[in-house]
């Protein structure tokens, strides 16, 4: 297959060249080509990442400061005379903080990108092809060379082709080329040269923007022109959100501080008269202890749960900022058909020349009749024709699989289209008879933003050619000099363009989709778009139902409790669209602001600002691609958190601009898919709502193991300044200690914490503030409230301890029982408050009784772990030894399980006064 002269060819010299015909391939060819070819895919980045990945975690600030600070404390080791052990376990357990902190990032790193790869899986990446000379839609990977693929508007192209018929197509070619301009194809042949530069070939990796075409594939996988320039060398760095950058510059924040008081209590504690070294390798032992090291971690582990909790219920999302963007949106932009309605298209009407006719049947089975067929058959017979969508009939075995997806009729393409071919069938047409008798010649392509589609067919008897064009009808009507009136061609005077409004305006005000037919004779078979779609004569309207989605009702209704605006943006007919958002909820009040198209590209910005302003019900009906490109804008520069959905290949612009872009993943192109950052699976509202609600539980849960782990540092630190200040020899708590906190009891109730369900009263909140600080002034506050009931209680208890022996402060001794005992009080304390705090800081302002104590039972899993930990540092003499710590009776563990029911107590009483200070909550936010 000599690929490179394959541009020279005329088009009917193509198929040969290329071992296949204008019907395609046989199936049986395609599949012992795949087998001898190998899939029409690229290879996938190398393994040599993970070792990358690994190295990877060493290389963080946090790894090289502790590795320095353990190769310190062996230091210090090494000139201690005589040497303690205790300096060699600092050093070691420091060594095993990086170790540990380097697993738990790789790990979690290593299932990011697994979560990826399998939730790129779950987008479809299909493409349609002539096999056997029918039209099937195949996953790209199963193309082969000589398949014969039908392009448009929208698609990716999913391998090098050869184009053999081209209508207005323009591709871009920005991946192959950096050229993000469109530029024009033909199918037309060219002279030799770099492939490349053929005007008539279209390429792997590179999307059709405009039009459509039928092209036959010459080159697959590797042997494309994108795969010898592919290279997965260095994936492209993840970009951090501001939610870890927060997180990141605060764990910076505090190890600044950990660093200072390290070098405080270094300089209190020596002119005390302690040893040197000691003094030096305890303050470095408690500025380690304080870095929060599994932070970060943490942090991404729980936007990892949010990702995949989002994909369970149909939202894939490709960028973790949109998790976190998804939490704050106050404003939707949403399409109406797919996403409101099932885009499941039915006539139910068809209005020609003053008189209405019913059509009945459901779906797309062309079982249901048509009300006097012979009047409408011209009208339902020119709109088939100007059609790309194909009906697919039941396979031969679905009476075998009745509950098969499959079992029934299908539509291949268009459903607006799919619709008006099951009613020309209704009216007793052979689609595929009409087509042969006037095939068609040339075609303009619908586009949302012109919304008309038209197509140009040889005449049947022999004498020139027609237009057929189908199109809103506005829009269509604004192009026609006459009408069909049963037959007679009369001149469209105001009287009867009134009659055809008023027509139009009955089937909309019902919720249907209209589409208007025309047509008009031309006496050659390219005539120019314009002259093509001028002059025409209306044939009649088609109005199809499109029935809501059941679920999105109350998904529109959870969005509205929880203050998110939700904008309408269509391109139906004004009534359609008030219609629809009635039905769904949308709109409740009498009179919601409807703007159409025309009116809105009449305002300038102050007038568009002052259109947002006005609070209510926002529908923008018979909108371009740009408007809504302009819309999303409006409302960003006010500072709204805007989620956009979108489908069509025009669309990719807004969808970039919006925080939250929502691409169809079943309807919608591939541009689109590309463009956004959120693909709903199923297309439906109710996935964004859905989405929006675990956005939301997300950044909870993130404040939630923030609070949980900051407020125990304070209890660490206290009772250390508290013993240096009140001139007590020893520390209250080591920092070996402090780090079997930090990594062994604290690790698991944060990661349970991150994992948290979504709270009742989620959705009834208003979104929070865009400006919200993670570490907001509430959120301080109960770090502070929760660490100093902590502090104060492990405190006293070290010092009550201490003072119950008599002994005076400069008798104590490292090994002296006493000693032990309230060191070890102090460790148990903490984990046991933490316990309660864990409980604590799972709800923000309502009970924990609401949410039900024992509703996370990981978090209890993980509490018992460290209690349990904790319980056999105190009683197994190795971790005694390696601690110093001592066994603990019943009642000091009755003593500290007291101190941490005091604190749930009163954080209990703290909730309750929030709740009765501010019952609605009315900023959100600080909850
Ligand atoms: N395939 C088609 N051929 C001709 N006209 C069409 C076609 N599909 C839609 N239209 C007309 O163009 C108008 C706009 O359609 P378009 O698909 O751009 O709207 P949309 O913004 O996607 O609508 P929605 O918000 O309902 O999803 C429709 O109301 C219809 O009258």
């Amino acid at each position: 297959m000599a690929a490179p002269a394959v541009q020279t060819l005329p088009t009917g010299e193509v198929f040969a060249a290329l071992d296949t015909s204008p019907r395609g391939l046989t199936s049986a060819d395609a599949t012992a080509l795949q087998a001898r070819l190998g899939p029409n895919a690229l290879p996938s980045a190398g393994r040599t990442r993970l070792w990358r990945e690994l190295a990877g975690q060493f290389t963080d600030l946090f790894a090289v400061v502790l590795v320095l600070a353990s190769a310190i404390t062996f230091l210090a080791y090494a000139l201690q005379d005589p040497r303690d052990v205790g300096t060699l376990q600092l050093a070691v357990a420091i060594l095993c903080v990086v170790m540990l902190n380097a697993a738990i990032g790789f790990a979690q790193e290593y299932s990011a990108e697994r979560t990826a790869e399998s939730l790129q899986a779950m987008v479809r990446h299909t493409c349609r092809v002539l096999r056997d000379g029918e039209r099937r839609e195949v996953p790209s990977q199963h193309l082969v060379p000589g398949d014969v693929v039908v392009l448009e508007a929208g698609d990716a192209v999913p391998a090098d082709c050869r184009l053999v018929e081209a209508h207005e197509v323009s591709v871009n070619n920005a991946a192959l080329t950096g050229e993000s301009n469109a530029v024009g194809r033909t199918a037309r042949p060219v002279a030799a040269g770099p492939v490349l530069q053929a005007r008539n070939c279209v390429f792997m990796g590179t999307d059709v923007v405009a039009g459509s075409a039928k092209a036959v594939v010459f080159a697959t996988g590797t042997a494309t022109e994108f795969g010898k320039i592919f290279r997965l060398t260095a994936a492209a760095p993840r970009q951090k959100t501001p939610l870890q950058r927060q997180v990141a510059l605060m764990a910076r924040r505090v190890a600044g501080t950990a660093l200072a008081i390290g070098a405080l209590l270094f300089m209190v504690r020596l002119p005390a008269g302690q040893p040197f070294v000691e003094t030096f390798v305890f303050a470095l032992g408690v500025m380690v202890a304080l870095v929060p090291e599994g932070l970060p971690a943490t942090m991404s582990v729980s936007l990892a749960i949010g990702v995949r909790r989002m994909a369970r219920r149909h939202a894939l999302v490709k960028q973790l900022l949109a998790v976190e963007a998804l939490g704050s949106t106050t404003v939707v932009c949403t399409d109406k058909t797919g996403t409101l309605t099932r885009a499941e298209m039915t006539v139910v009407r068809v209005w020609a020349g003053g008189a209405e006719h019913a059509v009945t049947g459901v779906g797309y089975a062309p079982d249901g009749e048509v009300a006097d067929p012979q009047s409408v058959r011209g009208l339902l017979r020119a709109g088939a024709l100007c059609c790309n969508a194909r009906l697919v009939p039941p396979p031969a075995n679905a009476g075998r699989y009745p509950q098969s997806e499959q079992a029934g009729w299908r539509v291949l393409g268009d459903t607006t289209e799919g619709a008006l071919l099951v009613a020309a069938a209704k009216a007793g047409l052979d689609v595929a008879a009409e087509e042969a008798a006037a095939p068609r010649v040339a075609e303009y392509p619908f586009d949302s933003g012109r919304k008309l589609m038209s197509t140009v067919h040889k005449g049947t008897d022999g004498d020139g050619y027609r237009v057929y064009v189908k199109g809103a009808p506005q829009e269509l009507l604004d192009r026609c000099v006459a009408a069909d009136w049963a037959g007679e061609c009369r001149a469209l005077t105001e009287a009867l363009r009134s009659q055809v409004v008023a027509a139009n305006d009955e089937l909309a005000s019902q919720g249907l989709r209209v589409l208007a037919v025309a047509r008009r004779p031309v006496p050659d078979a390219r005539p120019r778009q314009d002259t093509a779609e001028s002059e025409l004569t209306l044939l009649g309207l088609v109005g199809m139902l499109d029935p809501p989605r059941p679920e999105v009702s109350e998904a529109v209704a959870a969005c509205q409790r929880a203050r998110i605006r939700i904008v309408m943006v269509t391109g139906d007919h004004p009534l359609t669209a008030e219609a629809v958002a009635r039905r769904v909820g949308i709109v409740t009040g009498p009179a919601p602001t409807v703007v159409t198209g025309v009116e809105f590209e009449a305002l300038d910005d102050d007038g568009l600002d002052t259109l947002l302003d006005r609070s209510g019900e926002l529908l923008l009906c018979r909108v371009s691609p740009e408007d809504k490109m302009r819309v999303v804008g409006a409302l960003h520069r006010r500072g709204e958190v805007v989620a956009v959905t979108g489908d069509g290949a025009n669309d990719a612009p807004a969808l970039k601009h919006a925080d939250i872009g929502v691409a169809m993943g079943a309807s919608g192109t591939d541009v689109a898919r590309e463009a956004a950052v959120m693909v709903l699976l199923d297309d439906s509202f109710a996935s964004i709502a859905a989405a929006v609600r675990l956005g939301r539980s997300v950044y909870q849960n993130i404040r939630k193991f923030l609070i949980y782990l900051f407020s125990h540092n304070i209890a660490e630190l206290v009772p250390i300044l508290a013993a240096t200040l009140a001139g007590f020899p020893l520390v209250p708590i080591s920092a070996v200690q402090i780090l079997a906190i930090d990594l062994g009891s604290d690790v698991l109730p944060a990661l349970a914490l991150g994992a948290e369900p979504p709270e009742p009263d989620v959705m009834d909140r208003p979104p929070r503030s865009r400006k919200e600080q993670l570490f907001s002034r509430a959120v301080m506050g109960r770090i502070l409230f929760l660490g100093g009931i902590q502090a104060l209680g492990v405190t006293a208890v070290f010092f009550w301890h201490i003072h119950a022996s008599g002994i005076a402060y400069s008798d104590f001794t490292k090994d002296d029982t006493v000693y032990r005992e309230a060191t070890t009080m102090v460790q148990a304390g903490i984990v046991i408050s933490q316990f309660f705090n864990a409980l604590a800081v799972r709800t923000d302002r309502q009970s924990l009784l609401r949410v039900g104590p024992f509703s996370n039972p990981w978090l209890l899993a993980a509490g018992c772990f460290g209690i349990t930990l904790m319980a056999g540092i105190s009683y197994l003499p190795p971790l005694q030894a390696l601690f110093n710590t001592a066994p603990l009776a019943a009642g000091d563990w009755a003593v500290l399980a007291g101190l941490g029911v005091l604190l749930l107590v009163a954080e209990e009483l703290r909730k309750a006064w929030v709740r009765h200070r501010t019952p609605a909550d009315p900023k959100g936010g600080t909850r």
